[in-house]
């Protein structure tokens, strides 16, 4: 018999009120010990919580939600107590002296409602998601995906590759042949139709730059004014600027919104190959991650030759020896010509990478899973395409799409992963 866990969920105290949440096959019992009476299914009532010796703790509201029906699955109650930090602690040691009771760990709450089918792996995601959001875009994104947006469309994949699978099997079970010829006419249209579903699905926007911001990597040789524009496009004194070459040497972020737009601004160490300062040689370095994380370089140095993608900035455009030929942009961060129009550009940009309406940002695990899938689905298009193709071989290419699929519910999972998961959640969810 499971344990049955309690904490408080309400954020940490002090606060007007704190609800303390319970969840196991003690909850009423728990509830007659401290509240001296189970109340009537989610019906709220005030009782006195009272101590082992039976003195008032505190006077509270008091739920009863018995299980299968209620947020976990199992019986769960709450208390609404006053928010002091006193009150939430006698209650809590209360709470701790009942047998089979204990305090929960971060994010039990909720792996305990996905082990009992309350949500599945996907909403989970979408739920610590929504619980972390701090902007609009981030909100919106997170309850799509705990609302089970994302899920309902993984399920009908599923069942789009299991009608599939099924006329495979048919074919393989009714006909003398077994080959390709006595599949559906219609079959390899629609493997495509499948797989190009799933790779919308992958070009479509990652919650990393959702929550973390676009971001935008200044870089460029020493000197060439990558801190100085940095200040400028975050509007803010950050980095030191001093006609040193190599000034800056660790990596400074700046998160901004541009008209709510998330980013997260990147300076980095000017980069030149003669130095022999071990200090700016780490920079250097670190300079050269921060490129190859950026989703946009900010190049300021000679034109050709800064990272393929990157947008090449004339930089000190006020300068009369200011020689770049056809910059992307030219700014000024003494004048602040041009700044304007970056930002902007930076902002079109950037909310382009960001989910639209009916778009949902998928995380690197979903985009994996995903992949894997749609790699599946183009290996049984091909083999169909092919001579000699095996239907054995290809009804195997689809079983195994579905598995991946699965492991986007988390049908197949590790208690590693699940951990991993539930872990970043709070106490008390
Ligand atoms: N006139 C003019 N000077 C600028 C401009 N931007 C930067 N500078 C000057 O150029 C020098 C270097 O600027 P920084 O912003 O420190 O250059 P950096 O690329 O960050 O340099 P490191 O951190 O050393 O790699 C400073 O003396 C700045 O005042 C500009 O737009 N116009
Ligand atoms: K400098
Ligand atoms: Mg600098």
């Amino acid at each position: 018999m499971p344990e049955t866990i309690f904490a408080v969920s309400s954020g940490s105290p002090p606060a007007a009120i704190a609800v303390i949440r319970i969840s196991g096959p003690a909850a009423s019992q728990l509830l007659q010990t401290i509240a001296g009476r189970v109340p009537p299914p989610r019906r709220a009532v005030l009782a006195d919580l009272r101590s082992e010796a039976g003195d008032v703790l505190d006077t509270g509201m008091v739920l009863y939600m018995p299980g299968p029906a209620s947020a976990t699955g199992e019986d769960c109650a709450e208390l609404h107590v006053h928010g002091g930090r006193a009150v939430v602690r006698a209650v809590e040691q209360a709470l701790g002296k009942i047998p089979a009771v204990r305090h929960a760990e971060a994010g039990e709450f909720t792996r305990r409602a996905f082990a009992n089918g309350k949500l599945d792996l996907a909403q989970a995601e979408g739920l610590a998601d929504l619980l972390a959001a701090e902007t609009e875009l981030q909100r919106l994104n997170a309850q799509a995906m705990a609302g089970g947006l994302f899920s309902r469309m993984v399920t009908q994949w599923r069942k789009d590759l299991l009608q599939l699978s099924a006329e495979v099997e048919a074919v393989l079970d009714f006909s003398d042949e077994e080959d390709a010829e006595q599949m559906p006419l219609d079959f390899a249209a629609r493997l495509e139709v499948m797989s190009n579903r799933l790779q919308e699905w992958l070009n479509g926007p990652q919650t990393e730059t959702l929550k973390e911001g676009f971001r935008v990597v200044l870089a460029g040789p020493p000197n060439s004014g990558k801190s100085s524009l940095f200040n400028a496009l975050v509007q803010e004194d950050a980095a030191i600027i001093t006609p040193v070459a190599g000034t800056t040497r660790d990596v400074l972020q700046r998160p901004v919104a541009i008209d709510g737009v998330p980013f997260l601004f990147i300076d980095t160490a000017g980069l030149r190959d003669d130095t022999t300062d071990a200090v700016e040689l780490v920079g250097i370095e670190r300079a050269y991650n921060e490129v190859v994380k950026a989703d946009l370089v900010l190049w300021l140095g000679a034109e050709g030759e800064g990272p393929a993608e990157a947008w090449e900035i004339g930089a000190k455009s006020d300068l009369d020896n200011f020689a770049k030929k056809a910059p992307d942009f030219s700014v000024s961060a003494v004048t602040l010509a041009g700044v304007r129009e970056l930002r902007e550009a930076l902002r079109i940009v950037a909310a382009a990478a960001m989910p639209k309406p009916g778009q949902i940002a998928l995380s690197r695990f979903q985009r994996t899973a995903l992949h894997a899938s749609s790699q599946e689905v183009i290996a049984a298009h091909e083999m169909l395409g092919n001579r000699s193709a095996d239907l054995l071989i290809l009804a195997e290419f689809l079983r195994r799409a579905r598995v991946e699929l699965d492991r986007l519910l988390g049908n197949v999972s590790t208690e590693d992963m699940l951990d991993a998961l539930f872990g970043n959640f709070c106490i008390g969810k």
